[in-house]
């Protein structure tokens, strides 16, 4: 089984963190790119097959997704699952888990595991029934995070939270607009794992009643709450912030 990635970003990752998945790439002929070159040497040097190709045939096999001039097609991963955690946790001293409770717009899958790379998450929990899926436009908007963040797939969200917390000691912190606790005036430089609601109705009742602690992004203005990924990012680069101070 394979499917397709695009763009410098995306392969690039792949590349550096998974290169044995790489099958074969497609290159836009003629394309002269400082960035382009040392990832075609690097292909070249591990013995990937590299094609080119015009703009036209490189548009048609991306079926619209913007490729940048690269696509690569490449094996299917092994989907991870919650006996993933316990070896990503090992050896970890502090670490700090994003959980998307049922965020559902490819957009913001991308952009947050975009964010959670940036900010030195270990994992990205998910249920496996209520979240968008790793489409290519997820990675497209992931900027190659997508290959660098293990993305978990867990059956019962609730139940991985209480494992989370009583076999990893991890504090569970979701957030909510509603919540009378500041991120500002919370102490976030534990193992900590951060659960962001969904799109429409936030976090869950079950997923909600787990958390250990809800706390809130101040909001000054007249809109009630933040785009998810918008408030993954203020979220996360507080704890980074408090962790920084320490
Ligand atoms: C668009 S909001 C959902 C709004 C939903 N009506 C609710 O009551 O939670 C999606 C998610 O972004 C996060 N979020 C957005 N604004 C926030 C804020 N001001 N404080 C804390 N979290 C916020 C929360 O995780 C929320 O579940």
């Amino acid at each position: 089984m394979s499917e397709y990635i695009y763009g410098i970003h995306a392969v690039r990752a792949l590349l550096m963190n998974a290169p044995e998945r790489l099958v074969e790439v497609y290159a836009l002929k003629g394309r002269d790119d400082k960035r382009l070159q040392p990832l075609l040497n690097e292909l070249y040097r591990l013995g990937i097959s590299v094609q080119f190709f015009n703009r036209q045939t490189m548009d048609k096999k991306a079926q619209d997704e913007a490729h940048q001039g690269l696509i690569a097609r490449i094996k299917v991963a092994r989907e991870l699952n919650e006996n993933d955690l316990a070896k990503i946790l090992q050896d970890r001293e502090n670490p700090l888990l994003l959980v998307l409770d049922g965020i559902t717009d490819p957009h913001n899958l991308g952009a947050c595991l975009r964010t959670a790379d940036a900010a030195g998450v270990c994992a990205v929990i998910v249920p496996k029934d209520k979240s968008a899926q790793l489409t290519s436009t997820v990675r497209k908007v992931a900027c190659g995070a997508a290959e660098t963040v293990p993305l978990i797939k867990v059956t019962n969200l609730a139940r991985t939270l209480r494992d989370l917390q009583s076999q990893f000691n991890i504090w569970v912190v979701g957030t909510a607009g509603e919540a009378t606790e500041t991120i500002y005036k919370s102490r976030l430089t534990g193992p900590l794992a951060l659960v962001m609601g969904a799109e429409g109705d936030g976090m869950r009742r079950l997923t909600r009643e787990t958390c250990d602690q809800l706390i809130s992004i101040p909001m000054a203005g007249a809109v009630s709450s933040l785009n998810v990924s918008v408030a993954t990012g203020v979220c996360l680069f507080e704890i980074v912030r408090q962790r920084l101070a320490n």
